[in-house]
């Protein structure tokens, strides 16, 4: 027989109220097992607050966490199969990023092995030996991370991963994520940048002034692309494109016209306007602009950088 699979987070009108403000407010969450969950929003949102209450470090004002089947408690039973990566984790500046993982092998009563593998699994296995004080920020990270992994967690919580990375260290990141995820480990991550959790996240939740405004696919919430098209003279590829498809359908963006159209009709419309003496320089799929979709569920209220 198998054993059902837990989900690994749930929570049930979760809120937290700090004095007057209502940072988490009445938040139902549900990360499936397997999935890298992205929690989205803007900057003052509310997502580490509830990475904090998930993880036991401060008390909903009210509402319930479970975590893998564990109602969460002051008994933090259920945290004994997550790592997390929050607030910066804190490792000796003087010791090499190897003897800082020791360290904390030895207080979780983890074997030295362990240590060799998540140094493996994190790409920091050639730099294991440097002083933790020479590592870029990236490098840090990416121990932290090594860190959160150590025993061996099937849900790990993530607190803005990437956040003052370069680009190249949010793309280590990224694949690092990956492939943690690709080996089984649940995994959820908050972020504030769109176009991150469209690359990383299979799912996502987002928050805007402590509410989860929708909970979706990343595929979903992307909503649909259109067909990019440049062509001249453009006042007639716009005419004979609005008699085509209908007004509704051709929208003017700066010296180009985007259809809502299928991918698939780019090369009838590019003969149609060919045979009626339009030239046509470019016909691109232009994906949909994550922003866009985020401002119109979140009322238009621009505050995302
Ligand atoms: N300890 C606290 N005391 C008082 N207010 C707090 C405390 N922690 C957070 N807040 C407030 O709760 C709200 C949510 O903050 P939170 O840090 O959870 O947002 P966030 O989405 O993680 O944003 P950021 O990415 O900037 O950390 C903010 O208005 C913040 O000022």
């Amino acid at each position: 027989m198998t054993t059902p699979v837990k989900t690994p987070v749930k929570t049930t009108a979760l809120t937290k109220r700090f004095g007057g403000t209502l940072a988490v407010d009445g938040v139902d969450l549900e990360v499936r097992a397997g999935e890298v969950y992205g929690f989205l929003g803007p900057n003052g949102a509310g997502k580490t607050t509830t990475l904090r209450m998930l993880l036991g470090l401060i008390r909903p004002t009210s509402g319930t966490v479970t975590l893998l089947g564990e109602a969460q408690d002051k008994s933090n039973k259920g945290l004994r199969k997550v790592g997390a990566l929050i607030e910066g984790p804190a490792f000796y500046p003087y010791l090499s990023g190897l003897d800082n993982l020791r360290v904390l092998a030895g207080h979780a009563g983890v074997d030295r092995a362990r240590v060799d593998a998540v140094l493996d699994t994190v790409d920091l296995a050639d730099r294991a030996r440097d002083k933790y004080a020479t590592y870029s920020l990236g490098m840090k990270q990416r121990l932290g991370l090594a860190a959160a992994l150590l025993k061996k967690p099937e849900l790990l919580i993530l607190d803005e991963p990437t956040n003052g990375l370069d680009p190249a260290g949010m793309a280590d990141m990224r694949v690092t994520i990956r492939k943690l995820a690709a080996d089984g480990c649940t995994v959820l991550l908050s972020s504030h940048l769109l176009a991150e959790v469209e690359q990383i996240c299979d799912r996502v939740g987002v928050i805007d002034h402590g509410r989860l405004i929708t909970e979706t696919a990343v595929a979903d919430l992307r909503g649909e692309g259109r067909l990019r098209v440049l062509a001249r003279p453009f006042d007639r590829a716009r005419d004979l494109l609005t008699e085509l498809l209908g007004a509704g359908a051709v929208h003017v963006e700066a010296d180009a016209l985007e259809l809502d159209v299928d991918a698939a009709d780019a090369s009838g419309i590019n003969a149609g306007l060919v045979g009626h003496g339009v030239s046509v320089s470019e016909l691109r799929w232009r994906e949909p602009d994550l922003e866009q979709v985020f401002l119109e569920l979140t009322g238009g209220v621009s505050h995302v950088d």
